[in-house]
């Protein structure tokens, strides 16, 4: 049956002629759902929300036929907009311009689920409509964009034309049991609406934001991520939400939206078989400073040292300075709350000769670390970025937000990279590195440790931007047994300084603490640090990065096939671990007298000498206390 314009009639007559007109006053719930547009255009009777069965036999009988006309000729068929007959379209003036082709119009999410009294899945009003056996599994889904049924809760911007008079709002919040269930629209696709009319933007409303406020529709959209997030950065709260979805995309690889994360094999092998290559002419060019001039004295990490040789550099306040590395090119003093504010002054009531001893042996400058340097890990790296650097070097500019996070915990199993990751952090930030460890600072005694570490505070606080690496945290504190705390030597020190006494609570001091044993600290400490982080074991892909990069640095190149067998072997190593293996195969094959490259044969040889020291006990126990104070990523 084709389309003829007598089907067309008015509908405005409609509630007289097949409702139940019972009451000329809307109830309240009638007056919140119908727009007002429509009450003004069309002062008909309200109805019952129950019609009689003649009355929607007669109705579906009606417009199955008119709607038969409009399917039976797809090619032919009209823009809805040029139906002469407005008042199908409540007396909106229809759109005039023609449906995009011949696809079928746009999918329109069921309207029905966002009336009031309709039972979702199945027993709404576009079940009802399937009740006739004309429409029934047939009628596609286009025809109910005309449909008043949810208009203007669903298309509230377009109700006139859509809700009002066309079927009264009882219509759909009529329940029928026996009824099929409404029609699956088909998925949304945003891109497909671009220019559309009114009608049919009325149909890009998604399924399940029927109910809400157009205005809480409008924040549901998918928020564009920032096209350039690294050299851009937004306050990292804005991005949180995110976290979860994105961050499982930091692993996606080179290709990913975390490309830059992606590990980075060696450049080039160095002599000296270091991790990394040696800065030139003795040049320091850890974050952002330059060494002491060639000549300076330079003496090994000493009782200081953590994992790097440290150097005894000048202090970057006094000493020329390196180019700052091109990401964050500028280290102009932040608005209030920033990171780099500038300070310089002596700081009041530290030991001159503790200070000194700091700033010569615990100023860490190393290569710097980029986020590719450190293999696998992406989530975590995201995190540390958008929870961290960022907040950290734009700070919020609107007065009451929150302060951005000064100490973050890193805690995980040896060797597993965290200490690489606080150096990482450094590098992000342009900021100057001091390192501590627990156990050198407990070392002395606790009047000496606190003396150091009131020293190192202060030291990083003169130095802004600076972080202080405390490894081997659990040493400072006292040993637990039972779980209670009974109160260290250096923890009440260490305390005092996260508090901000020494300088954790200054602007300009980012305090990484890492820990082996995360379980070893007490809940005042645990507290102190307000981002904690569970560095886990690198994974399959990560370890075969490291062991590549290691073995390069060697001269060492194994096949695919030796690779993929060495990375399976070494399930459970930590990144410390496969350099270890590494050194070890070097030592057994006679080298570093390189007469020979090492060969897999090398590599598995060692394999029966060093192997991974966490017990999956162990592992267990990390992944509980994730659960438990992690911050999560
Ligand atoms: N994900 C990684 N990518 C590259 N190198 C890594 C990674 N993890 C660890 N390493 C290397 O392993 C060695 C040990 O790492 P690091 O000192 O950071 O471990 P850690 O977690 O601080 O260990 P510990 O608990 O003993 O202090 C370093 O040489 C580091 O470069
Ligand atoms: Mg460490």
């Amino acid at each position: 049956m084709h389309w003829t314009p007598e089907h067309a009639q008015p509908l405005n007559q409609w509630p007289e002629q097949h409702l139940d007109v019972s009451s000329t006053t809307p109830s309240p719930a009638h007056k919140l759902e119908l727009p007002p547009g429509g009450r003004q255009r069309y002062h008909y009777a309200w109805a019952h929300d129950d019609i009689s069965a003649l009355t929607a036999s007669n109705l579906l009988k009606r417009y199955a036929e008119k709607y038969s006309g409009v399917l039976d000729s797809p090619y032919e068929r009209p823009a809805l907009g040029g139906y002469s007959d407005t008042s199908f379209l409540n007396g909106a003036k229809g759109d005039p311009e023609p449906w995009p082709g011949p696809e079928p119009p746009y999918p329109l999410a069921s309207l029905h689920e966002g009336l009031p009294g309709t039972k979702s899945g199945g027993s709404g009003g576009s079940g009802a409509l399937g009740g006739s056996p004309v429409l029934a599994g047939n009628l596609p889904e286009p025809l109910y964009a005309g449909n008043a049924c949810g208009g203007p809760s669903a298309a509230p911007e377009y109700a006139a034309g859509y809700g009002g008079g066309y079927l009264a709002p009882g219509y759909c919040a009529q329940t029928g049991a026996a009824l099929p269930p409404p029609p699956r629209p088909r998925s949304y696709s945003p891109h497909r609406l671009r220019g559309t009319g009114p009608q049919r933007r009325c149909t890009t409303i998604p399924q399940g934001a029927t109910q809400r406020s157009p205005a809480m529709a409008r924040s549901r959209r998918p928020q564009a991520h920032p096209r350039a997030p690294y050299l851009t950065p937004g306050p990292a709260r804005a991005h949180a939400p995110a976290r979860a979805g994105t961050r499982k995309a930091a692993d996606e690889g080179p290709e990913g939206r975390y490309r830059k994360y992606a590990y980075e094999p060696a450049k080039a092998p160095v002599a000296d078989g270091a991790s990394y290559p040696a800065a030139d002419n003795g040049e320091c060019r850890g974050n952002g400073f330059r060494a002491k001039p060639p000549g300076a004295a330079e003496e090994a990490s000493g009782k200081y040292g953590g994992g790097v040789p440290l150097k005894v550099l000048g202090s970057p306040v006094y000493g020329p300075q390196l180019e700052p590395f091109e990401k964050f090119p500028e280290r102009a003093p932040a608005p209030r709350g920033g990171f780099a504010v500038p300070s310089g002054e002596p700081p009041k009531g530290v030991d001159p000769g503790a200070l000194e001893l700091v700033t010569s042996k615990m100023v860490d400058c190393g290569p710097p670390v980029q986020w590719a340097d450190v293999a696998g890990q992406g989530a975590l790296k995201a995190a540390l970025e958008e929870e961290l650097v960022w907040p950290l070097l734009r700070p919020p500019a609107y007065p009451g937000s929150l302060r951005p996070p000064r100490t973050v915990l890193l805690f995980g199993p040896r060797g597993a990279g965290k200490a690489l990751l606080g150096r990482c952090l450094a590098t992000q930030l342009g900021a100057t590195l001091l390192r501590l460890r627990g156990a050198t600072l407990a070392a002395p005694g606790a009047a000496e440790g606190a003396r150091l570490l009131q020293a190192a505070f202060a030291a990083a606080r003169c130095r802004p931007p600076s972080v202080l690496l405390i490894s081997e945290l659990e040493a400072l504190l006292p040993a637990r047994d039972d779980g209670a705390a009974a109160g260290g030597a250096l923890q009440v020190p260490l305390l005092a300084c996260l508090d901000g006494g020494c300088g954790a609570g200054a602007d300009g001091v980012l305090v990484v603490g890492t820990t082996s044993r995360p379980a070893a600290l007490d809940e005042a400490t645990r507290r102190r640090f307000s981002l904690r982080f569970y560095v886990a074991l690198p994974d399959s892909p990560a370890r075969g990065q490291i062991l590549q990069r290691a073995l390069a640095q060697q001269g060492c190149a194994l096949s695919e096939r030796e690779l993929a067998a060495l990375v399976q072997g070494t399930q459970g190593f930590s990144g410390g671990e496969l350099g270890q293996l590494c050194q070890q195969a070097a030592a057994g094959a006679g080298l570093p007298g390189l007469q020979r490259p090492l060969s897999y044969k090398d590599l598995e040889a060692a394999l029966a000498k060093v192997g991974p020291r966490a017990s999956a006990k162990e592992l267990d126990s990390f992944v509980e206390w994730d659960k438990m104070y992690g911050s999560g990523h």
